[in-house]
C-alpha cells in the first residue's frame, strides 16, 4: 500500500529578523504564505527505510538518513514505537536550496504521508510538534494558507486571506545555504541595534483583503541585504522584474531564488516573460497563493 502526499513552497512575505539567540537561532516575525508549486512524496511499506528523488534539482537532495523526509519518518515512528520501514519516493517540483522551503515541505510531507500509511492516530498537535523539532519551516509546510511564525518562525497563527496573489519566482543558478545567510546578518548587523522582530499591520490588513497594491508597499525582507551580499548577481534579477511592471520585487527567504509580486495572471505573464528573456535567472516559474498546506491526494 502506498500514500503520497502532495506539499506547497512557502514566499516570506515579511521576514523580519532579531539577534542573535544564544541556541544561534533567530526569533522572526514571519508572515508566510503557501504557493502552488508543489512537491509529492509517496510513501510505500518496505523492508527498510531507503529515500528516492526525481525531477528538476533532484541531483542535489541528499538521499541519506539526513534527508528530512527520512527524519520525519524516523521521528513519527520512534514516538509511535514502531520502525521506519518505508520506501519514501520525492518528486520534486520546488527548486532545492531556493528558500522556499522545499526540504521543509518534503518533511510535512513524509510526515502525513507515513501517519496515514500506519493509521498512528497522532493528533494534529503532536504532528504539529514533531514538525517543529525537525526545523523552523516545517510546521508551516504542514499547515499551508497563510500564517504569522513567531519564535523561530515554528509558533503559528494562522492568517485570513482575503483573494489570490500572483507571483512569478526566478531561480537562480545556483544555492544559497539558510545558515551561512543568517550568519552574513548577523555579520552585517555587529555593532548595531537590532529591534525585536513585530509582524507589520499594514501587511496583515493587506492580505485580509486580498489588495495586492497594499501588500506589494509591505512586503520586506530582512535577510534581503545578507543575501544579495553573499549572491551580489541577485540585484540585477530584482530590477528586470520591476523593470518589466511586478508590484514589488524581493528575495525569498533565505534566498537565492527571488520572488515578485503581480497585479494579476496576465501580468504575471508578463513579468515571467520578460524575466526569461532576460537571461538574468536559470529558470522562472508562475505560481499564485495562498494554497493549502500538505495534502493527502486519494489513492489510484
Ligand atoms: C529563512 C527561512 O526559510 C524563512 O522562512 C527560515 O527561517 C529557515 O527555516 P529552516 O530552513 O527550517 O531552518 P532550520 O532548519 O530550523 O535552521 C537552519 C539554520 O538556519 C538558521 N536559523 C533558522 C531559523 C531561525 N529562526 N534562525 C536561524 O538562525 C540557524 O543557523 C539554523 O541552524
Ligand atoms: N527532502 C529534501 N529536499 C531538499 N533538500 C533537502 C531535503 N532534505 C534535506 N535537504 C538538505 O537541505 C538543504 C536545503 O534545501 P532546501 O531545498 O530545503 O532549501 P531551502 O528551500 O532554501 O530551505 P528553507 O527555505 O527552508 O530555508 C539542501 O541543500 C539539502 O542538503
Amino acid at each position: 500500500m502506498s500514500v503520497t502526499v502532495r506539499v506547497p513552497a512557502k514566499v516570506n512575505v515579511q521576514l523580519a529578523v532579531g539577534a542573535a539567540r544564544p541556541d544561534g537561532f533567530h526569533d522572526l516575525a514571519n508572515v508566510f504564505l503557501a504557493v502552488g508549486l508543489y512537491d509529492e512524496v509517496t510513501v510505500t511499506g518496505s523492508d527498510e527505510l531507503r529515500v528516492t528523488c526525481s525531477g528538476p534539482g533532484s541531483g542535489q537532495v541528499p538521499l541519506d538518513e539526513s534527508n528530512l523526509a527520512a527524519r520525519a519518518a524516523r521521528a513519527l515512528a520512534g514516538r509511535t514505537g514502531r520502525e521506519a520501514r518505508v520506501h519514501i519516493h520525492i518528486d520534486k517540483d520546488i527548486p532545492v536550496a531556493g528558500g522556499m522551503a522545499g526540504g521543509s515541505a518534503d518533511g510535512a510531507a513524509a510526515l502525513l504521508a507515513c501517519d496515514a500509511l500506519w493509521g498512528t492516530g497522532a493528533s494534529r498537535e503532536e504532528l504539529l510538534e514533531i514538525c517543529a523539532e525537525l526545523g523552523s519551516d516545517v510546521p508551516f509546510s504542514l499547515v499551508g494558507g497563510a500564517a504569522l511564525g513567531t519564535g523561530r518562525g515554528e509558533r503559528l497563527t494562522e492568517l485570513e486571506v482575503g483573494g489570490t496573489f500572483h507571483w512569478v519566482f526566478a531561480l537562480a543558478g545556483r544555492g544559497l545555504s539558510t545558515p551561512a545567510v543568517f550568519r552574513e546578518f548577523d555579520r552585517l548587523a555587529a555593532g548595531r541595534d537590532i529591534p525585536e522582530p513585530v509582524a507589520s499591520q499594514p501587511l496583515l490588513d493587506a492580505l485580509a483583503k486580498g489588495d495586492a497594491d497594499a501588500l506589494a508597499e509591505a512586503v520586506t525582507n530582512d535577510l534581503q541585504p545578507a543575501a544579495l551580499s553573499l549572491f551580489p548577481e541577485l540585484a540585477a534579477t530584482l530590477d528586470a522584474g520591476r523593470a518589466a511592471g511586478a508590484l514589488a520585487a524581493l528575495v525569498s527567504g533565505s534566498g537565492p531564488t527571488t520572488a515578485f509580486l503581480a497585479r494579476d495572471a496576465g501580468s504575471a505573464a508578463v513579468v515571467a516573460e520578460a524575466l526569461s528573456a532576460g537571461g538574468t535567472c536559470r529558470a522562472v516559474r508562475v505560481a499564485a497563493g495562498p494554497v493549502p498546506g500538505a495534502t493527502v491526494l486519494p489513492a489510484g
